[in-house]
């Protein structure tokens, strides 16, 4: 089986003072939520499409899947406390309601990255059914500088660094093994799903993301995606 899972279970902290969790916000005439589950209904190859969010939002996820998206292959199913406890929330759904062979995968990917296109899902696909894990990167634009306390301690050549986007998909046996074999001081550590694989020793392969694919995280990505919206329609 091939499932999609939707990252939806954070808080939108950084989005500062609004009146909901950023992914639920409008973007145009409906929810960045929206936006982002219509484009995995598009690829047929999905079993399932689980959309992962916070308890007290189950509802209102409910609520605006009905009135926005006739797919009866997506399900709305309880995040976690951190990004990776969300992922690990729809992997438990999985098992509970499918239960989990040795071939199945997921493509999981930040309800708040709506750009996404068809090519970057297609591409998630085909690496994850021949790799154990996939990521989804762009050539890094700036210089990437490391440091710490007012200092730089190393400047890594340019040609070698990329910026980790979503998707990233997994053999799901695999996921699982991976993140149960971590400590609680690694977890705690990861801003992404990939470094679960990684730290565990797995290879993970990367696949071309494009800088329109963008996180909104702050006010300032909001406005820039309300324009590309404004623009296109
Ligand atoms: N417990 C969590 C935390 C985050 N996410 C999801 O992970 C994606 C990327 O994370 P980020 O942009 O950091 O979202 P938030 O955690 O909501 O933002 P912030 O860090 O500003 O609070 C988002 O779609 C977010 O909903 C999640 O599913 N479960
Ligand atoms: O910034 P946070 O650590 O909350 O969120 C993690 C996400 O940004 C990250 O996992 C992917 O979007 C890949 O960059």
């Amino acid at each position: 089986m091939i499932y999609a899972q939707i990252l939806a279970g954070g808080k939108g902290t950084r989005m500062g003072n609004v009146p909901m969790p950023k992914q639920f916000l409008l973007l145009a005439d409906k929810p960045i939520l929206i936006h982002t589950i219509e484009k995995f209904t598009l690829e047929s190859r999905f079993d399932a499409i689980l959309v992962v969010c916070p308890a007290d939002w189950v509802s209102h996820t409910e609520d605006i899947i009905k009135k926005y998206i006739t797919d009866e292959r997506v399900h709305v199913v309880i995040g976690g406390a951190d990004r990776n406890e969300t992922l690990m929330s729809g992997i438990n759904y999985i098992q509970d309601h499918y239960g989990i062979q040795d071939d199945d995968v997921v493509v999981t990917h930040d309800a708040v990255r709506p750009f996404i296109t068809q090519r970057i899902i297609n591409d998630n696909i085909v690496a994850v059914l021949e790799n154990k894990a996939v990521d989804t990167v762009v050539p890094a634009i700036d210089t990437i500088v490391r440091g710490t306390n007012d200092q730089v301690t190393d400047i890594p050549v340019r040609s070698e660094m990329y910026q980790g986007q979503t998707p990233q998909s997994f053999h799901i046996k695999t996921l699982i093994d991976s993140y149960n074999a971590l400590s609680s001081e690694q977890k705690a550590s990861l801003s992404d799903s990939c470094k679960i694989c990684s730290l565990a020793g797995q290879k993970v392969s990367l696949v071309r993301g494009e800088n329109y694919n963008f996180k909104i995280t702050t006010p300032f990505d909001l406005r820039v995606a309300s324009a590309l919206v404004e623009k296109r329609s």
